[in-house]
């Protein structure tokens, strides 16, 4: 389960577009970048990791231009990469040990949850905004070899891959679910991973992270995830929640109608969704399927600089919708939405409420180093000094403040 779909890629969105990069959410895939001048998390960029090739081995058989990297020590389970030469220039910087995350894992149990398989449920409380798991990934497949290698090339690839770890890791990986039925380690793959991008224009690698394959999804979750940049899954609370409750995440794009939302799971996961929200009665989800097309109308309006129809109501009836519609999880946009238009028309003090309320979303939901973070700190710091401020064509421009002198002469 990557983010969007097992094979399906991340588009612009809106929102990217308002920002001027690309911000793909957690139904999108994660982007990383080498910090050479791409867009996305490019301030991010690798951290000055010492490069440790004596960790890396790279195993004699390749196969067109794919060929496996391990690294029999990273963070005790080991972790094997099949990808091109170029891509593993940018992997052999991972750290292989952790120096800033710790694991909370009796903040939950696996259980059996029915119609779902195994899942992940609530030990005791957990706050909006609690650290739950930070997971290392297992296998990292480059996506070409689906395109460019027949089912028997990739067959064998994948089975040296995952026999190259070491035991913990070969078994931690066969220990996950496969949803699609036949050859066992590319059903896993499918049934498991998270889209990542290492950097266009050939970086899109899936990635499976068995700490965290158990999560079931929910089209309304109660955590949100982000891959860094170390490739370093996290998840964390977007809501309070009691214990007992089952931990979920949302696999695909939250603001799809339900048919879509199912069509996506059933075509691309191979499962028909139970969440509470695909369960509605049908007036119920028709009336959610009405917000949605709403929620999609109003973010195309506030996207465009030029829209007259913007207004401080159209912005407040978004932030309804998103609240009717319980999409605590995926608030970023929103806030940005909000915080932006704000600042276009020169309300600063709006502007600056809605971009630090998009900050505290974004870190939750794209990590605190993302661009977003950074986009909406440096409009919340200061709204009026911001590229932004009363931009409206209409407002304030050489003729706006010439006809309002002359009507002032007049009177
Ligand atoms: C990544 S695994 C999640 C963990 C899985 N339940 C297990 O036992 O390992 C994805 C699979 O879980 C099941 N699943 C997850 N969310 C579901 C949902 N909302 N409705 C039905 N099945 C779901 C589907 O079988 C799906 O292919």
């Amino acid at each position: 389960l990557q983010t969007q779909s097992q094979l399906g890629f991340c588009a612009w969105n809106p929102r990217s577009s308002l920002l001027g990069h690309h911000a793909c959410s957690i139904t999108d895939e994660t982007h990383l970048s080498s910090g050479e001048g791409l867009e996305g998390n490019a301030s991010q960029g690798y951290p000055p990791n010492e490069v440790n090739e004596a960790v890396w081995s790279r195993r004699d058989d390749c196969i067109d231009k794919y060929c496996i990297w391990v690294n029999q020590g990273f963070f005790e389970r080991g972790i094997a990469v099949v990808t091109t030469a170029q891509n593993y220039q940018q992997i052999k910087h991972l750290p292989s040990s952790a120096t800033d995350t710790k694991d909370n894992n009796d903040r939950f149990s696996f259980v059996d949850v029915p119609g779902r398989g195994k899942g992940l449920v609530a030990n005791k409380a957990i706050r909006r905004g609690e650290p739950i798991v930070a997971a290392k990934p297992a296998l990292l497949v480059h996506r070409g070899l689906f395109e460019d290698l027949s089912p028997e090339d990739l067959y064998e690839l994948l089975d040296m891959a995952v026999d190259s770890l070491p035991k913990t890791g070969r078994e931690s990986y066969m220990a996950q679910a496969g949803e699609m039925g036949g050859h066992l380690a590319t059903n896993i793959l499918f049934t498991n991973s998270y889209q990542i991008n290492l950097g266009e224009p050939d970086g899109f690698h899936y990635g499976t992270y068995p700490d965290v394959s158990r999560l079931n999804h929910d089209c309304r979750p109660n955590l949100a995830f982000y891959i860094d940049q170390n490739l370093t899954h996290h998840t964390r609370a977007v809501r309070d929640i009691k214990p007992g409750e089952e931990l979920t995440v949302s696999y695909i794009d939250p603001l799809q109608v339900r048919i879509a939302r199912q069509e996506r799971l059933r075509n691309t996961l191979g499962f028909s969704c139970g969440c509470s929200q695909c369960s509605l009665p049908k007036s119920e989800a028709d009336a959610s399927d009405a917000r949605l097309l709403s929620i999609q109308e109003i973010e195309s309006e506030l996207s465009d600089f030029n829209s007259q129809a913007a207004s401080p109501a159209m912005i407040e009836r978004l932030m309804t919708l998103y609240e009717e519609e319980r999409l605590v999880f995926n608030m970023a946009g929103a806030y940005t939405f909000a915080a932006l238009n704000h600042n276009l028309s020169g309300r600063a003090e709006m502007a600056q409420k809605y971009a630090r309320m998009a900050v505290e979303a974004d870190i939750l939901e794209e990590g605190p180093h993302s661009s977003d973070v950074q986009s909406m700190q440096i409009l919340a710091s200061n709204p009026k000094g911001h590229w932004s401020f009363n931009l409206k064509p209409g407002r304030c421009t050489l003729s706006s403040l010439l006809s309002s002198f002359q009507l002032a002469l007049t009177h």
